[in-house]
């Protein structure tokens, strides 16, 4: 928007980062970020502005929550929106035509004599760049900040915890009002129905459960199956209803899914070298936050190019 050119590194195939959905045959799966709230009047009115263009939706499920194992309806007043019809489809959109390069780990941050050269895991190298933000959670931004020793420091200070994500798709639909809930005493923390958000395919009865950071560490490395099947018995037990074997599962393992810790640092820069650092974990760990720490690297950064 400033009219600076600006190029994009993601090692991902595509955009979105912990936002992103998963395409399967049963329909996208969000399988990071569920939905997400907008309390800072700047980012409200952002989020104004993409629902109204088209890019995401209010979700308004059938709220529960289970506590001690006691599953009760818990219907609030609070706006929850999603992209539509992905939660991805939003960074799509907002990435536009920049200039983007998927699929490419920068494994090192470099500056020569007057700029910056990236090097991705091929080896090979990019620039040169007259700044960089480093946009990535705090353990993996710290191995991209070498040059200012002493922000790696201060990133290296915030630690993320990890979280399982599992979905189960049913040919037919499981016979239970919930359409999301906030989980308590359990392996799991949080459930949601997918079809329940606007604009999502409605043939197979999906879902997607995430369990709590505490039970993710605990079971960091057990494999899939046993993730799948763990928390699919959570998730019956929960819920009270037969929960058959899903005729579609998969496990995906978040290890850096959420702050450990809430900092409020806003964005980190060494602004003499032209390095920005931003990211969830700078403020809330929630979309908003991220959204927010990227507009103080991005005014950080303006105020110095100045
Ligand atoms: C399971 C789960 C559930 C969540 N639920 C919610 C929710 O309901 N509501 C909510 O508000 N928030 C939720 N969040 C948090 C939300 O997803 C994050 O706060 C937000 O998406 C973080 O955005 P970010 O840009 O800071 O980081 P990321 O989304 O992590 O983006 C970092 C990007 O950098 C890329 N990258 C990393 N290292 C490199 C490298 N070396 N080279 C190139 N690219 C690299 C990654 O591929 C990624 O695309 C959830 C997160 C998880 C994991
Ligand atoms: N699993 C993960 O890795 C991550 C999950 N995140 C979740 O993302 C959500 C985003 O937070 P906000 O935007 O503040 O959303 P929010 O206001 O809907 O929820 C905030 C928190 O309040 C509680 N809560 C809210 N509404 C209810 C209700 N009706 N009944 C019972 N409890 C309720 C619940 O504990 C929830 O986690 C939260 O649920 C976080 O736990 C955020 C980051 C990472």
């Amino acid at each position: 928007a400033a009219g600076l050119n600006v190029q994009l590194f993601d090692k991902s195939r595509g955009s979105g980062g912990r936002m992103s959905s998963k395409r399967c045959d049963v329909g996208d799966l969000d399988l990071g970020a569920q939905y997400f709230t907008a309390r800072d009047r700047h980012f409200v009115e952002a989020v104004r502005q993409w629902q109204e263009n088209g890019w995401l939706a209010e979700w308004k499920p059938a709220l529960y929550q289970s506590q001690g194992g006691q599953l009760s309806l818990s219907p609030d007043t609070q706006q929850r929106f999603v992209g539509v019809p992905r939660m991805s489809a939003l960074t799509r959109q907002l990435l536009g035509d920049l200039p983007a390069t998927f699929a490419c780990r920068i494994t090192e941050v470099f500056r020569g004599e007057r700029h910056w050269h990236l090097v991705d895991a091929d080896g090979q190298s990019h620039g040169p760049f007259s700044k960089v933000v480093v946009a990535v959670p705090a353990p993996q931004a710290v191995a991209l900040l070498s040059a200012a020793p002493k922000l790696a420091s201060a990133v290296a200070s915030a630690t993320m915890e990890p979280v399982w994500a599992v979905a189960l798709s049913f040919a037919r639909a499981l016979d239970t009002p919930v359409e999301g809930c906030f989980v308590q005493d359990s392996p799991l923390d949080w459930l949601a129905r997918n079809r329940s958000k606007p604009g999502r395919a409605v043939g197979m009865d999906s879902w997607v459960l995430h369990a709590s950071s505490a039970w993710s560490r605990q079971h960091l490395d057990l494999p899939r199956e046993a993730v799948i099947e763990q928390l699919r018995c959570a998730f019956a037990e929960l819920l009270g209803c037969a929960v058959p074997e899903a005729d579609f599962a998969l496990a995906h393992r978040w290890l850096y899914a959420r702050p450990a810790q809430g900092h409020q640092w806003g964005a980190l820069a060494d602004a003499d070298l032209g390095l920005y650092v931003c990211g969830d974990w700078c403020l809330s760990g929630r979309v908003e936050g991220a959204w927010l720490s990227g507009q103080e690297a991005a005014r950080r950064l303006l105020e110095h190019a100045a």
